[in-house]
């Protein structure tokens, strides 16, 4: 940790959206947009993800129109039970945010009081969900057809249909995912929600605040002189033309997996607060497996074999095909948004360095591209980097406002919210892939 202890951390800011964004930089950049507008006039006011996201107005179009067809349309799901799911999810990141909004909008949408005790008092068929929310949230490589066939094969008590059950996987997906990006940003509570947690973190900026200023200056120069160095990275990488083996491609691979599993990990446990325990069943089972003979990785999924755009999508597109194409849609969103900046530089080709921030995250879930050269991952993105994507992709309860700032130092908080934004889609897409191979082995 060393390379990071020199990291300035700005003052805490009392309120606002963000811990770590200064709200004077995020109504700045996005309060002028048209999205946010729209959202406040329907509703009075936008909330702190809203308001995040809107640094994006493009994704954010995108993302309410996911969001709405979750919760506003109509589908095999009663609305609470929608809202529940939600919350059974995001207890398992312990995001508060996540968990009270949508308690409130659980007993708005006529929920029973009892089942917000904890899942021991929802129905036998929500607490079945347990295992899938459990294996999507962490480990989404070990679904198979028979955690499918558990749920939805005729004999069983309390049966899921198909129907149900994949709203039920984009909702838990949906929200796991979502938990990264409200973590990964530092979203403080909205006013009305208690602020406990996030106070907890808000103490932690705090604490290792004060430093001085007149380093600032030296620093700043080292970080411009990184944005140059990354740049001409970023040439080479687009110039190279050299062709490698197979193996060589998965050797790069391998390595760049194995690194990622050694980053430092959750390996201090603390104890599940009551608010999220009482949603979270093996609350100690996380990302990482952690064999007698060490870590474990997950097995390789070959982008050839099963990817969205050839398998997850058709299979789908059959089973809930509004939400094939909205999902669709957001992923392409996502993946073409640039401004072609890079911090102070404009004109600016960025591909390179959004590829390989979006497949490091595959690479992390274990997906394997055979066309993609991961030695590009090794030479664009820094170590602080990894540390904070794996973190807020994997443990994001785990993020600290030290991470947050430590990587990109000279980058405009936009483009670390840019990042977020690869960081959550990316995930998403990793873990509807591994469900959705489930549900096809299952179907045939
Ligand atoms: C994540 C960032 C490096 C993205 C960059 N600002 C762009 O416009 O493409």
């Amino acid at each position: 940790m060393k390379e990071e202890a020199g990291v300035d951390l700005p003052q805490v800011l009392p309120s606002g959206p963000s811990a770590f964004i200064p709200i004077e930089e995020i109504l700045e950049e996005g309060a002028a947009q048209e999205v946010m507008s729209e959202a406040l006039l329907s509703e009075g006011r936008a909330d702190h993800i809203k308001m995040m996201m809107g640094l994006h107005p493009t994704y954010l179009t995108c993302f309410l129109r996911t969001h709405d067809a979750l919760f506003q349309l109509d589908g095999p799901l009663p609305l609470s039970w929608r809202h529940f799911i939600i919350i059974l999810a995001s207890a398992r990141h312990q995001c508060s945010y996540l968990v009270q909004h949508h308690s409130s909008a659980f007993l708005l949408a006529g929920g029973d009081e009892s089942w917000l005790r904890g899942l021991h008092c929802a129905p036998p068929k929500i607490q079945h969900l347990q295992t899938l929310n459990k294996l999507l949230a962490h480990r989404p490589w070990i679904i198979t057809q028979e955690h499918i066939q558990e749920l939805v094969c005729p004999g069983a008590e309390a049966r899921w249909s198909l129907a149900e059950l994949i709203q039920a996987i984009v909702l838990m997906s949906h929200a796991h995912s979502l938990a990264s990006f409200v973590l990964g940003c530092g979203v403080l509570p909205e006013p009305e929600q208690s602020a406990d947690e996030s106070l907890q973190m808000c103490s932690a900026t705090e604490s290792c605040c004060a430093r001085d200023k007149a380093r600032n200056q030296q620093e700043w120069s080292e970080a411009v002189n990184e944005v140059k160095l990354l740049m001409e990275k970023m040439m080479i990488v687009q110039q190279q033309g050299e062709e490698f083996t197979q193996e060589e491609m998965v050797t790069r691979f391998e390595r760049e997996r194995t690194e990622s599993l050694l980053e430092p990990a959750d390996v201090q446990r603390s104890v599940l607060p009551d608010c999220f325990s009482r949603f979270v069943v093996d609350a100690d089972f996380t990302y990482q497996d952690f064999s007698p003979r060490g870590v474990q990785a997950p097995p390789t999924m070959r982008a050839q074999d099963y990817s969205w755009e050839d398998h997850g999508f058709s299979l789908m597109n059959r089973l809930y095909g509004e939400m094939a194409q909205l999902l669709d849609e957001k992923f392409q969103v996502v993946c073409a948004l640039t401004y072609h900046t890079m911090a102070m530089h404009s004109h600016v080709d960025t591909s390179t360095l959004r590829k390989a921030i979006w497949n490091y995250i595959h690479c992390i879930y274990g997906i394997r591209y055979d066309d993609y050269n991961y030695g590009e991952v090794n030479q664009l993105l820094e170590r602080s980097l990894k540390v904070y994507v794996k973190t807020v992709a994997c443990h994001p309860e785990k993020t600290t406002p030290r991470m947050y700032f430590s990587f990109w130092r000279q980058f405009r908080h936009s483009e670390k919210v840019h990042v977020n934004l690869l960081l959550m889609e990316a995930r998403l897409q990793a873990a509807l892939l591994y469900a959705l191979r489930a549900i096809t082995r299952y179907m045939t």
